[in-house]
């Protein structure tokens, strides 16, 4: 095997073929606590599929990432996906605020937000909302120490994932952790140490994805080489650049398997104080196991290059989607389905303790069967939460004032850190004791049975951290009142308003005025597109800017999902949805032009390659 080094080694576009398309099977998860419906597909990947090696053949790359190959003659050097598509995020201007992004007015408006350009002046000049600018900018100075402080308070709710160090045998776990793969380990550190980077994932309690054929081919492929590197895969084409690293497609060599690669450089990481955040975003895509959430198949560390290998989503992002659609509008039954689906990854994440912090159409994509993939981790935050019950399953509340969970309150007991699919058996056998009322009419009609409801949000969360997008920033991130989950609940409402107008509300003619919108101006909709009442009413309950009077900041995605607007959505069965749009099969011609067949094993197979430095 060659040492790739610090040189990675680019195939040309048109020397391996793959193609996706194909059907989804994805992996079922219980909605919430309340639904666990059936497997949507449980046959899945065959050994056939993933085995396949073929040279000269023309190859479509399956929702299970797999490539079946169909015999072709000759070469065919196109692509036929929309290249736009993918390659339309390459190095974009980006419109996230974060540590080294372009914060506040960094390099747009008059940069008064800046710390190092003397920002307070211009914002006490400022009317009503302004004072709370005054906070935002400091909250902005203190940013990156901010983040720090607060990932070493906040006690993870995540597991911490080890490292499996014997290879054949947790690849033999696989199987019969699916059973006993219920819960997760809670940890009492967020923190890894970054030196026991692994390239080990664990497959520990990730249930879906025990017939991933991309999780078969890399388990195999670590039992052959032991720890995975970067020689290993190969690098077929950049898909996107993000602040920390780039992505590129790749395939681990010999299995035809294709996963997107983010590679970060370690050292401008660590000159730009982002090895937390690199770290963070690894750890929690370590923790996910979700339909709607990327899988984190493997990562590693090359001298100077942090890895992390992930599902690849060939779809593009929902706003390259959005700019095809007519009038750059989705139909109003286009954007409920996505905003359902991201819904539900943003109420798993709370549950986890996950706040996303991030929001935004770029960050949606869509995988090859048309439903969606939340993506970007870099700029979410953890915390502990515990689940509490709000409403028991005779209706009444439990306890209005223990009806939150606070973070700090949660971190000793281990038991916070429970999986959703513990709570509903958990709570529907353990009904709290209360005095048995007299039945009313409608209890009775009711059979007696409404199903516990359960607040599983990190709401009470404090940051001070001054992350996210300008026009999806919520007001009380720009006031730096500090912040829980309830800011993912508005940047939820900003993201259907986008979808469905076409446009953000508050968008101002610079970053400046946008968050002085956020703040200070009502919510408006334009004339057009005719948008129905239902939508515009969860809209403004999401887009109320006092974090406490907000939709769901009492009982989490519970309440938005009760919401009219998404009376038509059976959330139990989602997955099986037909989704609005399903990608073109993505194409790329992958063989080598001699047509040599490349060894299993071998990670430099014949070819021309192009030699690309990264940073
Ligand atoms: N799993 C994936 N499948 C396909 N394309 C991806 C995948 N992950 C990322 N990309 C592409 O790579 C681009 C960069 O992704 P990345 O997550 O590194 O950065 P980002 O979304 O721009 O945000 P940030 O800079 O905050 O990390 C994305 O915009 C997207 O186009």
């Amino acid at each position: 095997m060659d040492s790739v080094g610090d040189t990675i080694t680019l195939m040309k576009k048109n020397q391996n073929s793959a193609c996706i398309g194909g059907k989804t099977s994805l992996s079922p998860l219980g909605d919430s606590f309340v639904t666990q419906p059936k497997p949507l597909n449980s046959k899945l990947p065959t050994s056939e599929s993933s085995s396949a090696v073929n040279h000269g053949t023309k190859s479509v790359l399956h929702q299970d990432g797999v490539l079946k190959s169909n015999q072709v003659s000759g070469f065919e050097s196109k692509c036929c996906i929309k290249n736009s598509v993918v390659d339309s995020k390459i190095c974009d201007s980006k419109r996230t605020v974060g540590p080294g992004a372009s914060r506040l007015a960094q390099g747009e408006d008059d940069g008064k937000l800046n710390k190092s350009s003397a920002p307070q002046s211009g914002f006490n000049s400022c009317p009503s909302p302004q004072n709370s600018f005054h906070s935002a900018t400091q909250s902005i100075e203190t940013k990156d120490s901010l983040t720090i402080t607060e990932a070493s308070e906040c006690k993870s709710s995540i597991e911490k994932l080890g490292d499996i160090g014997d290879v054949s045998q947790s690849f033999d776990l696989v199987e019969s952790r699916k059973v006993s793969s219920n819960y997760r380990e809670s940890t009492g550190s967020d923190i890894s140490d970054e030196s026991s980077s692994s390239s080990m994932s664990s497959a520990k309690y990730k249930p879906l994805k025990v017939n991933d054929a991309r999780w078969i081919a890399i388990r195999k492929a670590q039992s052959h080489y032991g720890v995975l590197q970067l020689n290993h895969f190969r690098l077929l084409k950049q898909l996107g650049c993000g602040d920390i690293g780039k992505v590129y497609l790749s395939e681990l060599v010999g299995t035809r398997t294709h996963f997107a690669m983010k590679v970060m450089n370690k050292a401008a990481l660590e000159g730009r104080k982002k090895l937390l955040r690199a770290q963070t975003e690894r750890e929690i895509l370590q923790s996910l196991d979700h339909p709607f959430l990327p899988t984190l198949y493997t990562h590693f560390e090359t001298e100077n290059h942090s890895c992390l290998v992930m599902e690849f989503c060939p779809g593009g992002d929902l706003h390259s989607l959005r700019q095809r659609q007519p009038n750059k509008c989705f139909p109003e039954h286009a954007a409920r389905f996505y905003v359902a689906e991201v819904l539900l990854a943003l109420e798993y994440l709370h549950m986890l303790g996950i706040i996303y912090r991030d929001l935004k159409p770029e960050n949606v994509l869509v995988r090859d069967d048309g439903h969606i993939m939340l993506s970007d981790f870099d700029l979410s935050l953890r915390c502990a939460v515990c689940p509490t019950l709000v409403k028991s399953s005779n209706s009444t509340l439990a306890s209005k004032s223990s009806a939150y969970c606070a973070q700090p309150a949660c971190i000793e007991p281990p038991s916070c850190m429970v999986q959703p699919v513990c709570f509903s058996p958990r709570f529907l056998f353990n009904k709290p004791k209360k005095a048995k009322k007299p039945k009313s009419k409608n209890d009775s009609n009711n059979q007696g049975c409404p199903l516990p409801e359960l607040l599983a949000e990190p709401t009470n969360a404090r940051s001070m951290s001054f992350v996210g997008t300008h026009e999806y920033l919520a007001p009380e991130i720009i006031k730096g009142e500090g912040h829980g989950s309830a800011v993912d609940w508005w940047t939820f409402g900003i993201f259907l308003y986008e979808l469905l107008f076409g446009k953000t509300p508050f968008k101002g003619q610079g970053n400046r005025a946008t968050l002085f919108n956020v703040v200070g101006q009502p919510l408006r909709f334009p004339d057009s597109p005719p948008v129905s009442f239902a939508a515009r009413d969860l809209i403004r309950g999401l887009l109320v800017k006092e974090p406490q009077h907000r939709l769901a900041y009492r009982r989490g995605a519970t309440e938005i999902k009760q919401h009219p607007f998404f009376q038509s959505i059976n959330w139990a069965l989602i997955r099986c949805a037909t989704p609005p749009e399903v990608p073109r099969p993505y194409i790329l011609t992958t063989d080598p032009p001699n047509g040599a067949k490349a060894p299993a094993h071998d990670v430099n197979p014949p070819g021309n390659y192009i030699e690309i430095d990264f940073f």
